[in-house]
């Protein structure tokens, strides 16, 4: 996938970046998110809510692909897409009636929208998230003093949180997102056991302040374990696997949990695996049982 001009290239990703976000939500079963069947942990919301608040963060994602066109990281374009990126969540909680649908979504998918804008569009997505990170390091003067959930958990926990997985390259999507998608396709998995198993390889390995929030480090790591062993048992294509991740589904909903940071991951992961030519086509299909 290619563009020519910078109108071009601001169209493309941010309707990528909708579609990722909007395959995100629909893609179920899923452990304590929302999905089409149930919204998991999350009283406040509905897939259609996350499709409307998706649709809504179109305009924010082209400005951010706009600004960044063939530029380099700098302090000035992080503070730009800063900017773009706090009106993004405006957006988003005029669009939901105050819920935060997508607020490390818009993070994670800005940094990496706006690296796929700096670079030429056949970068492979490796560099792309290592320049994202690059970006993510400069300072931004202007970046509010209030204090965040994720910002409390990561002093308290001493986990790098959102800020610092961006910062660090997004090695989770680098390392873990990626690969796994790549590995379960290599297996003839279907599309959607693909995908689940992605999340759950996230889920396995990220230390998500959304669970640290509600549940604290014994609940992450019950988590973590879980999501393990359903890979550990062939993923989601096998029975035993299904049958563990119903087991971590149960956990989720009795520790009121959700794992929205591999979530969001995941929709990056979709997000940047849509450029690979190799894998354009895919199918999803709609089933929701094994
Ligand atoms: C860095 C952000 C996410 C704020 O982080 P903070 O941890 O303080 O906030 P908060 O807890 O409210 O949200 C964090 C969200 O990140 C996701 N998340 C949680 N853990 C992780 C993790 N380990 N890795 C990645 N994402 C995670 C979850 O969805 C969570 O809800 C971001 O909102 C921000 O600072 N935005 C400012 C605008 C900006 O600079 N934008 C630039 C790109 S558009
Ligand atoms: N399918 C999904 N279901 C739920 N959350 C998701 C989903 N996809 C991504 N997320 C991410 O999870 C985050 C929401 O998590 P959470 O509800 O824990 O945040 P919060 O509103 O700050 O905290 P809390 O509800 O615990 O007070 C969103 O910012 C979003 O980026």
């Amino acid at each position: 996938m290619s563009w020519q001009t910078a109108m071009d290239c601001s169209e493309i990703l941010a309707q990528h970046a909708v579609t990722a976000l909007i395959e995100e939500a629909e893609l179920t079963p899923k452990p304590g998110l929302v999905d089409k069947q149930n919204s998991g942990s999350h009283s406040d919301m509905s897939c259609e809510l996350m499709i409307t608040s998706a649709k809504a963060l179109e305009e924010t994602f082209a400005q951010i692909a706009l600004v960044s066109y063939q530029q380099k990281p700098s302090q000035s374009l992080r503070e730009k897409i800063a900017e773009i990126g706090r009106s993004g969540e405006k957006a988003m909680f005029r669009a939901t009636g105050g819920v935060n649908t997508h607020k490390g979504a818009i993070w994670a998918l800005g940094l990496l929208i706006s690296s796929k804008a700096m670079a030429s569009p056949d970068t492979d997505s490796e560099t792309i998230a290592k320049l994202a990170g690059e970006l993510a390091r400069y300072h931004d003067r202007y970046v509010p003093t209030q204090q965040t959930n994720g910002l409390r958990i990561q002093k308290r926990y001493g986990v790098p949180g959102a800020k610092g997985e961006a910062e660090q390259g997004f090695p989770h999507l680098r390392l873990i997102g990626l690969p796994a998608l790549h590995k379960a396709r290599q297996k003839a998995k279907s599309e959607l056991h693909a995908r689940i198993d992605t999340l759950l390889a996230l889920m396995a390995n990220l230390d998500d302040t959304c669970i640290l929030h509600r549940g604290g480090m014994d609940t992450l790591l019950v988590i973590k374990e879980k999501a393990d062993r359903v890979l550990v048992q062939g993923g989601v294509s096998t029975a035993a696997g299904w049958e563990a991740l119903a087991d971590l589904d149960l956990e989720c909903e009795r520790r009121r949990v959700s794992p929205g940071g591999s979530a969001d991951l995941l929709a990056a992961t979709i997000f940047l695996d849509a450029f690979n030519t190799s894998t354009k086509s895919r199918c999803l299909e709609s089933s929701v049982t094994n």
